[in-house]
This record gives C-alpha cells, sequence and structure tokens, in this order.
C-alpha cells in the first residue's frame, strides 16, 4: 500500500516494498573522533544525534519492510582502487592528502578492514540488509547498486549518512539522472565542513534534485502501513 512521507517542496507517495533506505558511509571515518574526517580538520562533534536519529529510522524502515542499504566507502590497504596521481580522487580525497601529510597514517585511514573502514558500533547491518563498498563518491560508481535496485524494482531512496554534501549529494543525484526519486532525511544527515555546505546541498537537493523530509515524518508515515487497523480505530 502507498504512503505518503511529508517532504519539501511537497509530499512523496512512495510504496515501502519499492523503497530502499539508503544508509551512506557511517563509518568510523565520518562519524567518530579520531576517523579520517577529524583528523583531516573537519568537525564531527555533532554526529551523536544523527546516529541516533539514523538507528530509528532503521527501525521504521525495517519494520515496514523497506529494503536497507548500507555504504562503506573506502579502498583496498595499498590504496590501489583510490587510483593514482592520473585520478582526481588521488589529488581531492582529503582522507589520502592528509595520508601524504602524515606518513604515519599510510594504510590507516577508509582501508578495507581497518577501524576507520568499520561502521560505527551503533549502525551494524542486520540479515536482509544490504552492505556494499564503494571506491568513490557516488554510490553508483563502480558499485552493483543500480542492477541491486531494478532487480527488486526500487524507485524510490530515502538518504541518511554523512557527508550531506559529498556522498549523500553524490549518490541522489545520480540517481536522479537513472530515473530513482531521491528523499534526504535532513536530520540524519550531517555535512563535511562549514553549516552552511548542509544548507546549500539541502537547498540543491529540495530545489533541483529530490525532497527534504525528516526521520519523524518518515517515521510517521511508515507507523500508518506497520501498524495499520491499531492505529487507526
Ligand atoms: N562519505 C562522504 O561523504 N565522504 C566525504 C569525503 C571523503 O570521503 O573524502
Amino acid at each position: 500500500m502507498p504512503l505518503t512521507l511529508q517532504a519539501r517542496p511537497e509530499a512523496v507517495t512512495l510504496s515501502p516494498a519499492r523503497t530502499a533506505l539508503i544508509v551512506v558511509d557511517m563509518q568510523n571515518a565520518y562519524a567518530t573522533e579520531g576517523g579520517y574526517l577529524d583528523l583531516a580538520g573537519f568537525d564531527v562533534s555533532a554526529t551523536a544525534p544523527v546516529i541516533a536519529n539514523i538507528q530509528r529510522a532503521l527501525l521504521a524502515a525495517r519494520a515496514a519492510g523497506i529494503q536497507v542499504i548500507f555504504f562503506q566507502n573506502g579502498w583496498d590497504v595499498e590504496y590501489i582502487e583510490a587510483g593514482g596521481p592520473g585520478s582526481p580522487n588521488w589529488h581531492k580525497s582529503n582522507a589520502l592528502k592528509t595520508m601524504r601529510a602524515r606518513p604515519e597514517l599510510m594504510g590507516k585511514l577508509l582501508s578495507k578492514g581497518g577501524w576507520d573502514y568499520a561502521l560505527v558500533d551503533a549502525l551494524q547491518p542486520q540479515p536482509g540488509d544490504i552492505v556494499l563498498p564503494k571506491p568513490r563518491y557516488s554510490g553508483f560508481f563502480n558499485t552493483p547498486l543500480d542492477s541491486i535496485l531494478r532487480s527488486r524494482g526500487i524507485r524510490h531512496l530515502v538518504f541518511t549518512g554523512i557527508a550531506t554534501n559529498v556522498c549523500v549529494e553524490s549518490t541522489l543525484r545520480d540517481g536522479f539522472f537513472l530515473e530513482y526519486f531521491g528523499v534526504v532525511l535532513e536530520d540524519a544527515t550531517h555535512q563535511a565542513g562549514p553549516a552552511f555546505a548542509q544548507q546549500a546541498s539541502l537547498y540543491n537537493i529540495e530545489t533541483f534534485f529530490g525532497w527534504v523530509s525528516d526521520v519523524d515524518s518518515f517515521c510517521l508515515a511508515v507507523d500508518f502501513i506497520a501498524e495499520p487497523a491499531e492505529r487507526r480505530a
């Protein structure tokens, strides 16, 4: 049964069976002090409420039968997948730049199998969730995301995670070009950089690429599906 999710600039109608909740890069690298973003000089002091809100969104999604997909950003321990000087990623990745400036960190930031790459303890995948590694900001690039979504008939993508203005927005934008409807839950996201980066990203999404909602609205919308009869009596 379709449900209505309150959002800006207008409400979105979606079907749980054709919707995925995407959790972008909730790794120690992005959400924990001592992780990559923190070491690179970005403020991660306000990520605890984001983690708590994602936990609520996950509970609501799983109860409603919405497919949960976690992304983990990073590369092999030798950084072959990161690309060398021939890749713009080598020049722009603040993780790679931080490690070049501090060689003692080499092999530690965003490398598969390490603490920095691991999902935060509070957001662990459950049976039935899908976990996808990704080597670049967009979750559609060099991953099976598109075929996983198409094979399940999924058309709506509800985004949470860090960082709003980098991997969340990149993935939502690529989804837009592939005809997916992207909704971001703003209080389940956090920017990399100053507060204006969050506002600019949400403005872009609301105005050009998708819709902006919040975790309370998502839980409310899903509750109508999860507990219909008793709630409405
Ligand atoms: N997950 C992200 O949004 N990542 C942002 C920056 C980076 O990975 O360097």
